[in-house]
């Protein structure tokens, strides 16, 4: 099998997602953080949608003085001011009478008995229709990911729901029967530390994570099995760890052979992690086949699964930024490097404990550095960066 080259590897994962994204669903407000927008967001009405005060103070017309002849709250509908010389009083938030030529500020007026005089300020002190946005003007595209402000965008402009794609719907299935789910590792087994791992960072990725399945025996018909009951209950995307190579119990590929599956990525030319693979199934699902190896598995996540899902989703493409390097970084000769860092003073740095068993190194990283094949990453260049998927606050 000639391993795909890592950037084509992503490409076509985010193709094959993008061509089963899923369909759009009229989605309320209140539950679309997270989601996506499946069509462009439109305003409603003018932002404003009515000529409204910035202050509290006197809405006038005419010269001064003015004659107080009522007053407009935030949420009343203004009556016109019908004569030059009279004023109401005005909110912050209210509408702006008809035939207001200024507002003035209540700290830079006097009332005197029922009249009102000072100098209000040249530039008008109230926002009009369409100074934010026009009724019809696209605010977002499709493809936008709904984040908290954006939900607050498409209420201040009308919406009680958007359009959005639904979390693609991930399970998750751990293979190996050296594994151990609880307790201290020894004797030959060790601690599953993918199954308590990979749900996170999936929900991360956009994907809900309704299934965990496993340890699931090393034999071929339990990992047809488990796949085929994780398909059944309604998974768009299952994961498996382990079983990626083609050791005596290694039965993922015969597993998928045996599902109808056929392969979108079949092994990558990246290190770690270079037995990951991508299957198409039946019906518009997929399978990603991570390796057991606990940091390759997060690198087949970042390489296959983060574009996949970037698809699925509807979305631009998966995250990715630059990053200058503050110290260097080998390359793996015709291999790509995924390669992880901490940042620290806006450089990248190279982490120990980054075996392809290890997760320390993993656990304090802020991505991964991509150093191209056939080159180094020198001091000073400029690399790719594949950011672990964490909110800011999580990111070291
Ligand atoms: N003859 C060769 N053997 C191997 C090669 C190779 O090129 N030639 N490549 C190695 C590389 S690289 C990787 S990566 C692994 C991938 O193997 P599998 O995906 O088949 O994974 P397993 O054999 O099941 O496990 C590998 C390793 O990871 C441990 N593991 C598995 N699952 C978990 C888990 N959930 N939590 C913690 N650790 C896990 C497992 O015990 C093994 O130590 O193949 C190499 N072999
Ligand atoms: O490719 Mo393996 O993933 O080095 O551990």
């Amino acid at each position: 099998m000639t391993p795909v080259p890592w950037d084509e590897a992503r490409a076509a994962a985010y193709r094959a997602g993008a061509d089963a994204a899923r369909a759009a669903v009229e989605t309320p407000l209140a539950e679309a953080d997270g989601l996506t927008l499946a069509a462009p967001l439109v305003t409603l009405t003018d932002l404003p949608a009515f000529p409204t005060s910035s202050v509290d103070g006197w809405a006038v017309r005419g010269p001064a003085p003015w004659r107080v002849v009522g007053r407009v709250l935030a949420g009343d509908q203004a009556a016109p001011l019908a004569d030059d010389g009279t004023c109401v009083e005005i909110a912050t938030g209210a509408m702006v009478p008809g035939g207001t030529e200024h507002v003035l500020r209540v700290e830079e007026s006097t009332l005197d008995g029922e009249l009102v005089t000072g100098e209000p300020r040249p530039n008008p002190e109230w926002r009009v229709p369409g100074d934010e946005a026009s009724r019809g003007e696209e605010l977002l595209p499709a493809g936008t990911p709904v984040t908290p402000g954006v939900i607050g965008l498409a209420a201040s402009c009308g919406y009680d729901a958007v359009p959005a794609r639904p979390a693609p719907r991930a399970a998750l299935i751990v293979f190996g029967d050296e594994l151990l789910t609880s307790g201290p590792p020894g004797a030959g087994r060790v601690r599953d530390s993918l199954g308590p791992q990979l749900p996170g960072w999936l929900r991360r990725l956009g994907a809900t994570v309704d299934t965990m399945v496993g340890p699931v025996k090393d034999t071929l018909d339990a990992h047809v099995e488990a796949i085929r009951t994780a398909f059944e209950s309604g998974a768009d995307l299952v994961c498996t760890t382990g079983g990626t190579m083609h050791g005596p119990v290694d039965h993922l590929h015969p597993a998928l052979a045996e599902l109808g599956a056929s392969y979108v990525v079949n092994t990558v030319a990246v290190r770690p992690g270079f037995p990951m693979l991508l299957a198409a199934l039946p019906g518009g699902k997929f399978l990603a086949g991570l390796p057991g190896n606990p940091q390759s598995a997060v690198v087949a996540l970042m390489s296959l699964v983060a574009p996949l899902l970037a698809g699925l989703q509807g979305r631009a493409s998966a995250a990715t930024r630059t990053v200058t390097l503050g110290a260097p970084i080998p390359g793996r000769g015709s291999y790509t490097h995924l390669a992880l860092v901490r940042l620290e003073d806006g450089l990248a740095y190279p982490v120990g404990h980054v075996a392809s068993s290890m997760l320390r190194g993993l656990s304090r990283s802020a991505g991964f550095a991509v150093v191209a094949p056939g080159t180094n990453g020198d001091k000073g260049a400029t690399l790719p960066l594949v950011p672990l998927p964490m909110m800011d606050g999580e990111r070291p």
